[in-house]
C-alpha cells in the first residue's frame, strides 16, 4: 500500500469512529431526555454527585495513551450540553476586582458554552442563586482568618439564603499543588456519593477550644479534618468544621453532638459538601 493509500485508510477508521461516537452522544442525549422527565420539574437539573460518580467510573476504567485529564475535559463539555438541554442552565461567579481565578475554574468546569455572569460582592452571587437567576454559584473556598467570611449568610440562613455548597473545584487537579479553589452553591442538596465531605456550623455561646469541639465531634462519630472559628458578635460563637463525611441536614450526628456538649452547643447544622475531587496524572 502507498504512504497515501495507508493514510486514507487510517482516516476512514478515524471516521468510522467519530461516527459512532456521534451516534452515542445522540443517543446519550436521548437517554438524559427521559431522566429529565423522570427527575420532575421540582428537582434541579445540576446533580454534581452523580457528575462526580461517573468521572470517577471513566477516569478508574481508563486505559491508553489518552491522558485521563482529557477525558475529563471531554466530559465537563459533554455534562455541560446535557444541563443546557435540560433547563436554562446559568452559572453566577465572584470576581472580585480584576481577578479572574474564580471565573477560569468556573468557565474550565462548566465548558465553554454555559452562560457565566461575573459580580464582584458574594452577596450578588447567592442572591442570584436564591433567586433563582442562576442555577449555580461559584464562591471562594472557605478559609480560615477571614474577617467576614461568605458562608455567614448560608449560617444565619437558614433565614437568609437557602443555598447550599454542593461541589468543589476544580473537580481534577494534577497534583496537591496550592492552585486556587472553589466551591459551587446551588439550591438542591448535597448528593451523597462513595467519598464525600461536609460542611457543619456548630454554634454556642461561648467559644470552645479546638481541643475540645474535636473531641466532642470524634465522640459523636463525626471526623473534623478543618476548623474555623468566627465570633461575629460576643454573645455567639459559630464554628464552620469540614468533616471527612456525608452528613443530611437531619443526621441524628449533630442532634448527639448537642447533646454530649452539656448544651455548650447551642445548635448544629450542615451547610452542604462536595464529592471529594479527584487527584490523578
Ligand atoms: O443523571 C442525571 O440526573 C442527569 O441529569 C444526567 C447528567 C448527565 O449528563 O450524565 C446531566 C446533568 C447532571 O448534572 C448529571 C448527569
Amino acid at each position: 500500500m502507498s504512504e497515501k493509500d495507508k493514510l486514507s485508510s487510517l482516516r476512514s477508521q478515524i471516521d468510522d469512529i467519530d461516527n459512532q461516537l456521534h451516534d452515542l452522544l445522540m443517543r446519550r442525549a436521548e437517554v438524559v431526555q427521559s431522566v429529565v422527565q423522570e427527575k420532575g420539574k421540582s428537582s434541579t437539573s445540576l446533580n454534581a454527585g452523580r457528575e462526580a460518580e461517573v468521572l470517577r467510573c471513566l477516569v478508574k476504567r481508563h486505559d491508553g495513551i489518552l491522558p485521563k485529564s482529557a477525558i475529563v475535559r471531554l466530559w465537563r463539555e459533554i455534562f455541560a450540553s446535557t444541563l443546557q438541554l435540560e433547563s436554562r442552565f446559568s452559572v453566577s461567579v465572584h470576581v472580585p476586582e480584576a481577578d479572574n481565578t474564580y471565573y477560569d475554574l468556573a468557565r474550565e468546569h462548566f465548558g465553554m458554552e454555559t452562560p457565566i455572569s461575573s459580580r464582584q460582592t458574594v452577596m450578588s452571587v447567592l442572591r442570584e442563586v436564591t433567586d433563582g437567576d442562576a442555577t449555580a454559584g461559584v464562591l471562594p473556598l472557605p478559609q480560615a482568618g477571614e474577617g467576614n467570611p461568605w458562608w455567614l449568610s448560608l449560617a444565619q440562613g437558614e433565614a437568609a439564603t437557602n443555598a447550599r455548597i454542593i461541589a468543589r473545584l476544580p473537580f481534577y487537579q494534577m497534583s496537591s499543588t496550592d492552585g486556587p479553589e472553589a466551591v459551587i452553591v446551588g439550591l438542591g442538596a448535597q448528593e451523597r456519593t462513595d467519598h464525600d465531605r461536609s460542611y457543619i456550623v456548630v454554634e454556642s455561646a461561648e467559644p470552645l477550644s479546638r481541643s475540645t469541639l474535636t473531641s466532642l465531634l470524634e465522640k459523636s462519630d463525626l471526623k473534623p479534618i478543618n476548623i474555623q472559628i468566627h465570633t461575629p458578635d460576643p454573645s455567639v460563637c459559630l464554628q464552620l468544621i469540614e468533616v471527612d463525611d456525608y452528613v443530611a441536614p437531619g443526621d441524628e450526628r449533630l442532634a448527639k453532638l448537642a447533646e454530649l456538649s452539656d448544651q455548650r452547643i447551642t445548635h448544629a447544622w450542615t451547610i452542604g459538601g462536595y464529592a471529594v475531587p479527584l487527584m490523578g496524572a
